[in-house]
Formats: structure tokens, sequence, C-alpha cells
């Protein structure tokens, strides 16, 4: 098979979809690989590294998606890249479909196969493309979350730590799973006092086992969520309902009963922000300011720091990478109901429950 990784375009997206270790696997099993000259420098990868190891550098992004049957991508398609898509590709990528509806139409035109790293499951239903992703996020979130709440960046100028004699800042975390629980570690190792809200009661008893005593579990309901508001210097947003658009459990009215320039780090934005407020920002200009809270919404919070990103997502994507090359794409996924579950777009049909229910179109399960 033909396997194809163009460069990121996204404003600062810095990660790549396969390392040199990568393309020397699929090689190994009789593959080409097709890597667009530059797409590894954001990480650290010159092309010469992966012309070692066996990959063909090819000078164009238009040139990788004309003869690649297999596209390996980080990040979504821009529309710079949707004239690029091949009616019977396979593009294996975060595509976050729930958040966006002309890359929805966009794709279901052009009559790819899009599988999604994010809806992909493990026996266990947990989301195993994702989850590196989303402790490199979780991480961020509280480092980003300390920077905007400085004075400097507009933020209510709170030491999160506190020192002796003046109390620590009070973080919120909605949403307890790995970008909540990676989040609340963060946090609560800087010294913050720190409340985390789910509705998953077992994933709050093993945050409540786990987590040092300044971190509190609260159950998610509206009346609490205001409570931990009023409360807050710093909320961040990490819910997700796999493959649909998150909900809203911030509404704008409820902004004000925040302290003035306390901080949200909506992390969910990627499935549209659980915040009524939030809109995608990016690295570039990452914050903005609605009722005096300040606002960081950028979707791609993993692409700043590459060279982390890019091994922890290459180390799980490239087994089902080298599936589907190995099997071919459509063997691939009848042998493999994990992967299956990754399929929301085939044939020019949406094949993800929730990703049609978000638009109200109709869902087509794969045969
Ligand atoms: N902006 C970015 O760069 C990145 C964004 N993300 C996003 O972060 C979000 C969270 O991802 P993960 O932590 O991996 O998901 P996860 O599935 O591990 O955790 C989500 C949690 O939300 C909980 N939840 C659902 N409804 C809730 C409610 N009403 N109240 C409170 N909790 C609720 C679930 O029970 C679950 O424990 C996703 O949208 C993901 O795509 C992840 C990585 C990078
Ligand atoms: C999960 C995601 O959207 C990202 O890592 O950029």
């Amino acid at each position: 098979m033909i396997v194809g990784v163009p460069k990121e375009i996204k404003a600062d997206e810095y990660r790549v979809a396969l390392v040199p270790a990568g393309v020397e696997e699929l090689t190994r099993s009789g593959h080409r690989v097709l890597i667009q000259s530059g797409a590894g420098l954001g990480s650290g990868i010159s092309d010469e590294q992966y012309a070692q190891h066996g990959a063909e550098i090819v000078p164009s992004a238009a040139e990788v998606w004309r003869r690649a049957e297999l596209v390996v991508k980080v990040k979504e398609p821009l529309p710079q890249e949707w004239p690029l898509l091949q009616a019977g590709q396979t593009v294996f990528t975060f595509f976050h479909f729930a958040a966006d509806a002309e890359l929805t139409q966009a794709v279901l035109r052009s009559g790819i196969t899009a599988i999604a790293y994010e809806t992909i499951q493990d026996e266990r239903g947990r989301l195993p493309l994702l989850t590196p992703m989303s402790e490199v996020a979780g991480r961020m979130s509280i480092q980003e979350g300390a920077k905007y709440l400085e004075r400097p960046f507009e933020g209510r100028g709170i030491l999160l730590a506190g020192v002796p004699g003046v109390p620590p800042a009070t973080v919120t975390i909605l949403g307890a799973g790995v970008v909540g629980s990676n989040a609340a570690r963060v946090a609560a190792g800087l010294g913050a006092n720190v409340f985390i809200l789910d509705i998953n009661l077992d994933r709050l008893r093993y945050i409540d086992d786990t987590m040092p005593n300044n971190v509190t579990t609260v159950f998610s309901n509206r009346h609490n969520i205001l409570e931990c508001l009023r409360l807050s210097d710093l909320i961040i947003g990490a819910v997700l309902i796999p493959g649909a658009k998150a909900p809203h459990l911030v509404r704008r009215e409820d902004l004000k009963l925040m302290p003035p320039r306390a901080v949200v780090v909506d992390v969910a934005i990627d499935q549209g922000g659980c915040f009524e407020t939030s809109r995608p920002t990016t690295h570039a200009q990452p914050t903005y300011i609605v009722d005096d809270i300040v606002h960081y919404c950028v979707t791609n919070m993993p692409g700043a720091v590459g060279r982390t990103s890019t091994y922890a997502l290459t180390n799980v994507t490239l087994p089902y990478i080298l599936h589907l090359a190995n099997r071919g794409v459509m063997q691939a996924i009848r042998e493999h109901p994990g992967l299956r579950a990754g399929v929301n777009i085939h044939a020019g049909q949406i094949t993800n429950a929730a990703v049609a229910e978000s638009f109200g179109l109709k869902h087509v399960p794969l045969a």
C-alpha cells in the first residue's frame, strides 16, 4: 500500500503523523511511504532521517494526496486541503466532525473513508488514540491557565500555589476523564485547591482514591457547577460524549458568578466546547475576553509541544496504520471492531451515530 504523510498546515501545529521508526516498520512490511518534504521539522525530524529509514520524500502536499491510498495526518483537513481529497482514499487523522459542519459536508462530498482517531475504541470502550493527546492537553491546561491568570496576560493576578499567609487559587475541572485527571494532578501538585466534577461516580471514586487531599470530587449537576464557578479562579472544560458535540455546561449568564478576570481553559473546544461562550482560538492568539472572563480555547493544544506529542501520538497510531496497510482498509475494518468505531464517514454516508445526530443527518451503519 502507498501511505502518505503531508505536512500539517494548521496554525502552530508542530506534530507529524509518522516518525522514522514507523516508516521503517511499514517499508519492512513491503509498503511505500511518501513524506512531504519538511513534514517532520516541527518535531525535530529531518527529511534525511525519514529517507534513511526508507521513505520517499516528495516536494508537495498535492503529490502526497494524489498518490497515497492511505493518508495519515494529525489534524483535520483544512479548506485548502479539501480539493486534494481523492474519492476511494482513506484518511486517518483527528476529524472532530461534530464541531465543524463545513468539514463534514466537504468530506461527505469527497468520497473518502474518514477514520477518526478520536472515536476508535479499545476492548473496554476507551479511546486509545485520543488518550495520549488528552494526557498532554490536560497537563498543559494548568500551565496555560496559570500563565493567563497573570495580570500582564489579562488574568486576575493570582498565583496558583499561593504563598505562606496567602491562600492558593481554586481550580474547577469539568470532566474527570483523561484530560480532567491529568489537569487535577498537575493543579494539585502546584498546591491549588481543586474541585473535579463528573457524572460517572466510578470515575469520581477512582479520583478520590488516587489523588492528593487537595482534590475534592463533586457530582456534576447544574447546582454544583454553579457553586464551583463562584469559587474558581481557573476552570477547565474537559467533558466528552464521544463523537458528539460537547454539552454547554456553562451558559453565558453564568459567567457573572465567577470572579472578574478568572480564566476558562476549554480543552473540549475541539468538540465545540462546554462553555456557551467558547469559540476556537490559535496558539498565536489563544485568548479573548467575554464578560470579564478570559477564555483560552486552542483546538490543537498538543501541537505546541510537538516533540513530546508526536512521539506520544505515533506510539499509539502506528499499530493501526500497520493493520490498515497490511490487511487492506476494508478487511482491517471488518476484523477490528475498535477500528470500525473510528469510521465516521464512508462513501458519502455518515457511519457514526453521534456525528449524524449532531447535524440531524442520516446515520448509515457500516455493513
Ligand atoms: N483542545 C485540544 O487540543 C485537545 C482537546 N481534547 C479534548 O478534550 C475533551 C476531553 O477528552 P478526554 O478527557 O480524553 O475524554 P474522556 O472520555 O476521558 O473524559 C470525559 C469525561 O467527561 C465526563 N462527562 C460527560 N458528561 C459530563 C457532564 N455533564 N458533567 C461532567 N462530566 C461529564 C465523562 O463521564 C468522562 O469521564 C475531548 O473533547 C477531547 O477531544 C483532547 C486533547 C487535546
Ligand atoms: C485531540 C486533538 O484534537 C488534538 O490532539 O489536537
